[in-house]
């Protein structure tokens, strides 16, 4: 059965490629996007803030078929918050996605679901749409917890989030010992928990909404793994981090979404 979920395909290049590569980079990017016929799929790229100018310029000056977003936002709208970049920046620039919750963030930055909770709804405010990340570490894995932990992230981070908004978010089941690692979940790990997250949905909202989310797997992603996860039933893309600094790669990558719509 097809889906009506359009897939995304979103590279999130971390802390890496200046702004100066970051324009190198999206120009190859978008050759070799344009250069097939991407219409399938949505691919979004996620860089360091002080490359979003760079991209921007180059997305609509040339009129790209990419999207962009940024790694993370404050929970705060503005003011005295040094270092900080607030959700109203991130839509002057043009973003149209912004990652909360990335497990990064909840292991170097100790983001808990509280703040989590507050960076979806900052995002809300500034119409972004956020990629919600939740996923579970190896010795959560290793007792078999993977979906109650992923499902409490998920709650976590929803409340208060109305139904109208949550039909819009875009989560990223990344399971934390296959990040960077290249260990990558089996096709049915990845179902397994991206399924119990749109069952989720629909207890927390309705069907409707469970069934229009796009619910992204990431984690050591590659061209020669993909297949077998967007294969998926409850899988409608990848967030690719380590492969979405090789342009080559990560369109293989991209025409996969494509194939599977
Ligand atoms: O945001 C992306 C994920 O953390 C996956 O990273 P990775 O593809 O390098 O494993």
């Amino acid at each position: 059965m097809s889906t009506p979920r359009k897939p995304l395909m979103a590279g999130n290049w971390k802390m890496n490629l200046n702004h100066l590569e970051a324009i190198a980079h999206t120009q190859k990017l978008a050759f070799a996007l344009n250069d097939k016929d991407f219409d399938r799929v949505e691919v979004a790229v996620l860089p360091p803030f002080t490359d979003l100018r760079s991209v921007q310029t180059l997305v609509d000056g040339d009129k790209l078929r990419i999207v962009y977003g940024a790694q993370d936002l404050s929970q705060y709208d503005g003011g005295a918050y040094t270092g900080e970049i607030s959700g109203a920046m991130l839509a002057k620039i043009g973003c149209t996605f912004v990652l909360a919750g990335h497990s990064e963030r909840r292991q170097y930055h100790r983001e808990d679901d509280d703040v989590v909770n507050a960076k979806v709804q900052a995002a809300y405010r500034h119409s972004l749409t956020p990629i919600l990340c939740v996923g579970e570490g190896l010795e959560v894995r290793r007792a078999g917890g993977q979906v109650a932990h992923s499902v409490a992230q998920l709650d976590g981070a929803l409340r208060k989030v109305g139904a109208e908004q949550a039909a819009s978010i875009v989560l990223a089941y990344e399971p934390v010992w296959a990040i960077g690692t290249g260990e990558v979940a089996t096709p049915d790990d990845a179902q397994e928990v991206c399924g119990a997250l749109r069952s989720r949905l629909a207890e927390l909202y309705d069907a409707e909404v469970a069934a229009g989310v796009r619910i992204l797997y990431g984690g050591s992603v590659k061209s020669d793994n993909i297949a077998g996860i967007m294969a998926q039933p409850d899988v409608d893309g990848a967030l690719i981090g380590g492969a979405s600094l090789d342009p080559g790669e990560f369109v293989k990558i991209c025409r996969f979404g494509e194939l599977s719509s």
